[in-house]
């Protein structure tokens, strides 16, 4: 389970970068822009770091780490500051803050010092030795997971490059995470960079570094993601979502092993494993040419289809256990357990946002339980309640999205050019959507027979 940041910048273009850089190293971020947005934030839900800039309007940063540390004493906190308030960070350091970084800082330097930070707050594992580290976290006992870890095992100590299948939610990211630890690489950093969710204008940069200067707002020289998983593993996720032009640059590192930063006069040496993910027909993507088939070959040398959860429905009661265990935990209530009819409901259930779902909603009854026991009527009515749908921003939008073109063409049976108009699109566009969500106008054409 990623660990949660809570940030704390009234700058939104700091807030902005900061944020994708540490969800880029695989951690949960909650921004807030005020002290005091932080502080109503932690009490909502508890964060494992704080990361804070000294400067805020209305009470300052020095002022919130004097509160965190009388309200969460365990809560480590990073101060971003300038330099003239050094000596007074100094001071705070004697105080119980955990570090300062002077700004501007470097993607490294704040990497370093969170997971320092990580590392020291986090209780000490119990489980040392046990034969299958390597997937921990991995929580599976259905046939067909079997047979895909052994497989995801025997390519993770080869440095072939895999591309991993599957529908949104079916842990793509988990499984890339296993096939790391399972690596000669797994001592080296394992960063993983969702290619959807950074802005096409920041992800060249983002990924291979930019000099000073490069462009407006490259206030310094920086790494990027490849660099910094140099001897390790890079996880490119939605890779179907890279830009064409990108997608020529990434064809050359992986040729040539080594990475040109944004402005740079010559390329760096590099040695990256490269994992990918996608949830769309990379097949498709080639055809219409938005996907080279150079790249497409050099990332798919192997390929790792996870199932959907339906498909391996023996793993729902083991999933949902553990995820009641975790929350348990974290919202620090005493031991809850499912009914044994609520467990057989959750088995049958349908799941289109598939282990992310079952996750929410397990959460959703331990928060909401009264009693020690989650009945089968509280997980229904998880289920039927319009929050029981709560999910990730990015995987809420593409629900909808993809909804919202089935009943376009449902509505003008498969006219595209209907559709576009109606969607107030134009066709290119609208065909591009289309093509996003896997959908065939053809499907929706209805028979008018006289
Ligand atoms: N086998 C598993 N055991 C335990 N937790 C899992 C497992 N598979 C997925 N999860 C959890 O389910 C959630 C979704 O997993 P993950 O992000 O890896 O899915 P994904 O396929 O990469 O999703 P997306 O396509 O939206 O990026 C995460 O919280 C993850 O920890």
């Amino acid at each position: 389970m990623s660990n949660k940041i809570l940030l704390v910048d009234d700058d939104p273009d700091l807030l902005r970068l900061v944020s994708i850089r540490l969800i880029a190293a695989g951690y949960e971020v909650e921004a807030a822009n005020s002290a005091e947005a932080a502080l109503n934030a932690l009490a909502v839900q508890r964060a494992d770091l704080l990361l804070c800039d000294w400067k805020l309007p209305g009470m300052d940063g020095m002022a919130l780490f004097e509160e965190v540390r009388r309200r969460y004493p365990a809560l480590p906190v990073i101060m971003l500051t300038a330099h003239g308030t050094v000596p007074d960070a100094i001071e705070a350091i004697s105080h119980g803050m955990f570090a300062y970084l002077i700004k501007p800082f470097d993607g490294k330097a704040l990497l370093d010092k969170v997971s320092q930070a990580l590392v020291l707050a986090s209780p000490p594992s119990q489980d040392h030795a046990k034969a299958d580290a390597w997937r921990a976290g991995f929580v599976s006992s259905s046939p067909v997971m079997d047979e895909l870890l052994a497989e995801a095992r025997l390519v993770a100590i080869t440095d072939a490059s895999v591309l991993i299948r599957g529908e949104s939610g079916t842990g793509k990211e988990v499984l890339a995470q296993a096939i790391h630890r399972a690596s000669p690489r797994a001592k080296r950093p394992f960063i993983a960079v969702n290619c959807g969710a950074i802005p096409e204008n920041l992800l060249e940069s983002e990924l291979f570094g930019h000099e000073k200067g490069a462009f407006t707002g490259a206030s310094q020289k920086q790494n990027g993601l490849f660099l910094e998983a140099d001897g390790g593993t890079i996880f490119l996720d939605e890779i179907g979502d890279m830009p064409l032009q990108l997608q020529v640059k990434l064809l050359r590192v992986l040729q040539e092993r080594e990475v040109r930063p944004v402005g740079a006069g010559r390329a760096v040496p590099v040695n990256v494993r490269v994992l990918s993910a996608t949830h769309r027909d990379l097949q498709s993507l080639l055809l219409d040419g938005s996907f080279r088939e150079d790249l497409f070959y050099r990332l798919n040398v192997v390929s790792l289809a996870l199932p959907s959860l339906t498909e391996r429905r023996e793993d729902i009661p083991l999933l949902a256990r553990h995820f009641l265990e975790q929350v348990v935990v974290r919202y620090a209530k005493t031991n809850c357990h499912f009914a044994a009819d609520a467990l057989s409901f959750l088995s049958t259930a349908n799941w289109p946002g598939n282990i992310r779902q079952l996750s929410n909603l397990v959460e959703q009854c331990c928060v909401l339980a009264t009693g020690p026991i989650i009945t089968l009527a509280q997980v229904q009515k998880a289920m039927d309640s319009e929050s029981a749908a709560i999910l990730p921003l990015a995987e809420a939008k593409r629900l909808f999205e993809r909804d919202y073109l089935e009943r376009l063409l449902r509505l003008t049976g498969g006219n595209v050019s209907d559709a576009a108009r109606l969607a107030d699109r134009n066709r290119t566009e609208f065909y591009r959507l289309l093509q996003k969500h896997d959908l065939a106008p053809a499907a929706f054409k209805t028979d008018i027979t006289p």
